[in-house]
């Protein structure tokens, strides 16, 4: 589903600040997965990421969406940012930021808001349509955010540090709220995180790069038995050998 062949970017080329973000990144996720990419902060998780959304272009390499080059951000793409607070916009209700990327769907104005209303249904937040961004709590927000993004049906979804800007517990009903969606929605998600728990507890596979420029040096597969659950999961020995295993990897290559 999605193919990242060499890519490499480097921020202001031949100029005295060149830096180079990423460095011949390789990387293969197949339909369905949702893979979480962690690395040191500062390795180029966003570039990486922006990269496959088409909002910047790279320097080198290239990146494929369902066979198809990216070159502007795809139609069956949706993206999740961390700051939630930019990505709403506060003079709309809830429901119509729900529904303002259906705008570029063929579909009427009815059913541009059932489907507002069905996806603030799945994310817990079916009586929140007719209110203010404003007017609802940090978490509350991001399910907001998320249910624009689910709205618009994406077959690829990708989330920049999604949860870094709630409190423990919200970030915590959040990983859940992600795992639950993604068994309702077909669709791939590739999450970026600088947090080593969440990355196991929510992946299906863990990727880790290196500090900048970026390239893959970690791949691993997370095969947990039964249903994830924030305390069972997390006390479960193969879950705690993952995440020591995954921090390894992260601390190996941090740049302090
Ligand atoms: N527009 C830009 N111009 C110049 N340099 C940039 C630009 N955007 C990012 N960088 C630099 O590229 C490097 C990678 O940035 P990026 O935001 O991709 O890293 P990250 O891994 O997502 O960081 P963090 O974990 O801190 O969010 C950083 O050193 C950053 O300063």
């Amino acid at each position: 589903m999605l193919e990242i062949d060499n890519l490499s970017h480097v921020y202001g080329g031949g100029t005295p600040n060149e830096h180079h973000a990423i460095d011949g990144l390789n990387l293969s996720v197949a339909e369905g997965e949702l893979l979480c990419i962690v690395g040191p902060s500062g390795c180029g998780k966003s570039t990486l990421l922006r990269s496959i959304a088409g909002l910047i272009t790279p320097t080198g390499g290239q990146v494929k969406v369902e066979g198809n080059l990216v070159r502007q951000t795809p139609d069956n793409l949706a993206v999740v940012f961390q700051d939630y607070s930019r990505s709403l916009f506060p003079w709309m209700s809830v429901a119509d930021n729900v529904a303002l990327p259906l705008r570029r769907k063929s579909m009427d104005k009815r059913r541009r808001r059932e489907a507002a209303q069905e996806a603030l249904e799945s994310v817990g937040l079916e009586a929140a349509g007719r209110k203010y961004p404003f007017q609802l709590s940090g978490g509350m927000q991001q399910r907001v955010a998320i249910a624009r993004a689910l709205a618009y049906r994406p077959t690829l979804m990708l989330m920049d540090e999604p949860f870094g800007s709630v409190d423990a517990q919200t970030r915590e009903d959040l990983e859940d709220l992600v795992l639950k969606v993604r068994g309702h929605h077909q669709m791939t998600i590739v999450l970026i995180t600088h947090d080593i728990d969440e990355s196991v507890y929510v992946g299906d596979r863990v990727v880790v790069l290196s500090k900048a420029p970026a390239h893959v040096v970690g791949d691993l597969k997370v095969d947990l038995p039964g249903p994830r659950d924030q305390i069972t999961t997390r006390e479960h020995p193969d879950f705690v050998h993952l995440r020591a295993e995954v921090g390894r990897l992260v601390r190996g290559h941090a740049t302090v």
